[in-house]
């Protein structure tokens, strides 16, 4: 089950850098790509080998209710099981104390994501 913790108040300001602690991966966030209902969608770009993937990026602002955390915690476990030619890849979920990121492969064209 994903858990996502909102242990402390989240300010607004998105990091240059993201740091997924636990991967051990760093993100440059480029290019924004679009807004949704909930994330701010951005290029980021692994800082190990330059593959630019699309992160979308929730703050943990707008998940105080529990069933905002729930859904944001539902979409996660439902899109990383999913592995299919007309889905938009999921490559890795990670968070820090304001915001939680989606890493998904990146379309290039601007057709339906999710
Ligand atoms: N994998 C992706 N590659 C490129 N751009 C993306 C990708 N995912 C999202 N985007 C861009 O970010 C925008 C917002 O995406 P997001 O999935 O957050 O919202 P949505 O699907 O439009 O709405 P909702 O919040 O209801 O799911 C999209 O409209 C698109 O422009």
């Amino acid at each position: 089950m994903t858990s996502i913790n909102l242990s402390e108040p989240a300010p607004d300001v998105i990091p240059d850098i993201l740091c997924d602690a636990a991967a051990k991966k760093r993100y440059q966030r480029g290019r924004f790509l679009g807004k949704g209902g909930f994330a701010k969608c951005y290029e980021l770009t692994d800082l190990d080998n330059g593959q630019v993937f699309a992160g979308k990026i929730v703050s943990k602002q707008l998940l105080v209710k529990p069933h905002q955390k729930d859904k944001m915690a539902q979409e996660i476990s439902i899109h990383r099981s999913l592995k299919h030619d007309h889905v938009v890849g999921f490559h890795s979920f990670f968070e820090d104390n304001n915001f939680v990121y989606i890493v998904l492969e990146l379309c290039k064209r601007r057709v339906s994501f999710s």
